[in-house]
């Protein structure tokens, strides 16, 4: 075990970083519903950290908190060591946090290439007046830009479909070009609102095998929503469980999975 404040080593041998984000006693009010209820947690540098439980417990106020699309009632959150003041999701997103969403959001009309090109717009720096000014300095952000975008295509393998408009993609793929978008913006945090929702086997597999290259391979902090159990226990290093917006469990997937109030909450239950 390495020193906590530097990070650990998993069950695999996989070594996690320090802390990237701290969620801290989060509240979170919709009028008379507590959504999120006094909840802390932290995401570690390199770690796929999962957050789960049944419908309603509150994981999609969580994301929504974490990407800036709530502000908490009460609580903090801490990122790369900061506390965060309130902000727009633009202003998180710049910060280095991308999100995936449940429904997919992509652009319908536009080809695979220019949706995941729209991944790279938080990153711009050169706007139209300085455009105009420094061409040079635009035109090389402009090759980065296309040189990252390229990289993800082909990491993601959607080569064949660069030119294709969303819209006549099949689910699956429609979901691993969302990721792309996500990927291209080089986030510290990726945030994926379950990923697998609506897929089936093969894609699922398909979509398990990439979020773990892109894990391993970019380096990238992955915290994810996911309904499917065997998806959680198989690509998380640990795993927050939430119910009725309080913080049940929280650990390795072996260590939550034997928690006697998770098992209650959430894996006894049937679960669409
Ligand atoms: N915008 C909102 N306004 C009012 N209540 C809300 C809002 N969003 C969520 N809630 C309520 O907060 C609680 C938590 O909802 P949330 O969607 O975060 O749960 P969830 O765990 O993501 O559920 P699911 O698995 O069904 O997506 C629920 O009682 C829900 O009805």
């Amino acid at each position: 075990m390495l020193d906590q404040a530097e990070g650990f080593v998993t069950a695999d041998g996989r070594k996690i970083g320090g802390v990237v984000m701290e969620m801290k006693n989060i509240t979170l009010r919709f009028g008379g519903v507590v959504a999120i209820k006094d909840i802390s947690f932290d995401i570690r540098e390199g770690e796929i950290r999962a957050i789960i439980g049944p419908n309603g417990a509150g994981k999609s106020s969580m994301l929504n908190v974490i990407s800036g699309f709530y502000t908490p009632s009460e609580g903090e959150v801490w990122f790369r060591g900061k506390k965060r003041p309130p902000m727009r999701p633009y202003e998180v997103a710049r910060q280095g946090i991308a999100r995936t969403f449940q429904n997919i959001a992509l652009f319908d009309g536009m080809s695979v290439l220019d949706n995941v090109m729209t991944g790279r717009l938080t990153q711009m720096k050169a706007g139209l007046f300085s455009q105009a000014l420094w061409k040079g300095r635009a035109e090389k952000e402009e090759i980065a830009n296309r040189e990252m975008v390229e990289r993800v295509i082909d990491f993601l393998e959607i080569q064949h479909i660069r030119k294709t408009p969303v819209s006549r993609l099949p689910y699956g793929l429609k979901k691993r070009v969302e990721l792309a978008r996500a990927l291209a913006a080089q986030p510290k945090l990726l945030l994926l609102d379950e990923p697998m929702a609506g897929m089936n086997v093969e894609e699922k597999e398909d979509m398990c095998r990439f979020i773990l290259d892109v894990n391993d391979e970019f380096g990238t902090t992955i915290a994810l929503i996911e309904h499917d159990m065997g998806v959680v226990m198989d690509l998380s290093d640990r795993v927050v469980v939430m119910d009725y917006g309080k913080k049940i469990g929280d650990g390795p997937p072996d260590e939550v999975r034997s928690n006697p109030d998770v098992i209650d909450a959430y894996l006894g239950v049937a679960h669409d």
